[in-house]
């Protein structure tokens, strides 16, 4: 299959070195053009860790370039870029293509449908709960793909669309999808904002100092009960929605392969494998930047609507904007362009 993937970082080289490895045709397009120079110029994209090889994707020149001939478009960037990122593509998308958000964010989907909407387009839109891959962009022509992750979730925009919107995840990636109906269990299932919050605060100090250090060796005891505890918070709130959505410990187990059990303990068992990774080395890390204003910040959105109290989910994003001298809550420029959030527009039961 021909497919757009529209960034060009870990997730973009992870997601395009296996598909590339899986036949598909990929073009790859950087919004800054930076990040893709290398691949430009002729140099292999290598990829080690769970997926080997060395591959020539396509660079695109511009987001038009990407999209024309692409049947599939997976979108691959951050949170604070997915509304610059949007607004190129949607000129040029068309009913017949496939957009993938690898991973869904800050309810960007209806952002994306009411931009398509306006053009009278219906591109059916998939929202994964999380990436298909995980790792980092180790140099500008080089990934390390850490993991491929057994299952994760997915909806898609319209309704309608959903048997086609899940055919094309599965040609593309695997027989690896779980369908959920609506938007709203994908928008509760993406698991980083609150494991990044405890992460990140618990070693703030770290990042700031530039130290490396091993993620997983520091998800200690007392982090991993944090993360439990935000935990509690968002499966309230999707139980308040009549929603049952996947636990930190389920996501751990289908995500990195690892038995389940109590956080700590999961957290220690993968602190052992060589392919731990590092946490962030500086405080310009998307674990704050994007986690904080684009998944914290929705999240409590969401929560008002069902009428739980996120007391922690509150505090982070007050601790985060007091540490930083930000106020994360105004940077999601998402949020601001959909408007009120209801129950209809979520898709939520009842
Ligand atoms: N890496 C991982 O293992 C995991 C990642 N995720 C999520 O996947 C998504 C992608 O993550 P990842 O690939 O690691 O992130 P990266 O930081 O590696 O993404 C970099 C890409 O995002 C683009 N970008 C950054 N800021 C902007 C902006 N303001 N406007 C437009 N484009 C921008 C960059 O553009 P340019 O090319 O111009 O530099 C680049 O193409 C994130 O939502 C992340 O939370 C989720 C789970 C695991
Ligand atoms: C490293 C990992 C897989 C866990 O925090 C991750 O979620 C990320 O990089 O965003």
């Amino acid at each position: 299959m021909q497919v757009a993937i529209l960034g060009a970082g870990a997730i973009a080289y992870g997601n395009a070195a296996l598909l590339c490895r899986d036949g598909h045709d990929v073009a790859l397009w950087s919004p800054s053009g930076r990040r893709t120079a290398t691949l430009a110029a002729g140099a292999p994209l290598v990829a080690t860790g769970a997926v080997v090889g060395r591959f020539q994707p396509r660079v695109a020149a511009s987001c038009a370039d990407a999209l024309a001939g692409a049947e599939a478009v997976v979108v691959a960037v951050p949170g604070y870029g997915h509304r610059p990122v949007l607004d190129a593509a949607a000129p040029f998308l068309r009913s017949e293509q496939v957009v993938v958000f690898s991973s869904h964010m800050s309810l960007a989907a209806l952002y994306l449908a009411s931009l398509l909407h306006k053009r009278g387009v219906a591109t059916p839109i998939a929202a994964l709960g999380t990436t298909v891959t995980t790792g980092r962009q180790t140099a500008p022509d080089a990934v390390t793909v850490s993991s491929v992750r057994a299952r994760l979730d997915v909806a898609v925009l319209p309704d309608s669309a959903a048997k086609r919107g899940i055919e094309v995840c599965r040609a593309l990636f695997g027989d690896r999808f779980v369908a959920r109906d609506g938007l709203l269990a994908i928008a509760l299932s993406n698991l980083n904002p609150q494991n990044h919050l405890a992460i990140a605060l618990c070693n703030l100090t770290r990042m700031e100092l530039g130290e490396a250090w091993g993620q997983n060796r520091h998800i200690t005891p007392a982090v991993a009960r944090l993360i439990e505890t935000l935990d509690a918070e968002r499966l309230a709130i999707a139980a308040a929605f009549g929603l049952t959505v996947r636990t930190i410990h389920e996501h751990f187990h289908l995500s990195f392969d690892v038995p389940m059990g109590p956080l700590a303990e999961m957290t220690h068992a993968l602190a052992q494998r060589p392919t731990d990774v590092n946490g962030p080395t500086t405080l310009d890390s998307r674990y704050v930047t994007e986690d904080v204003p684009f998944g914290l910040v929705p999240t409590i959105r969401l929560a008002a609507l069902a009428g739980v109290p996120v007391p922690l989910h509150e505090s982070g994003v007050r601790l985060m904007s007091a540490l930083y001298g930000r106020d994360f809550a105004a940077e999601n420029d998402i949020l601001p362009r959909l408007g009120p959030l209801s129950r209809e527009m979520l898709g939520a039961p009842g």
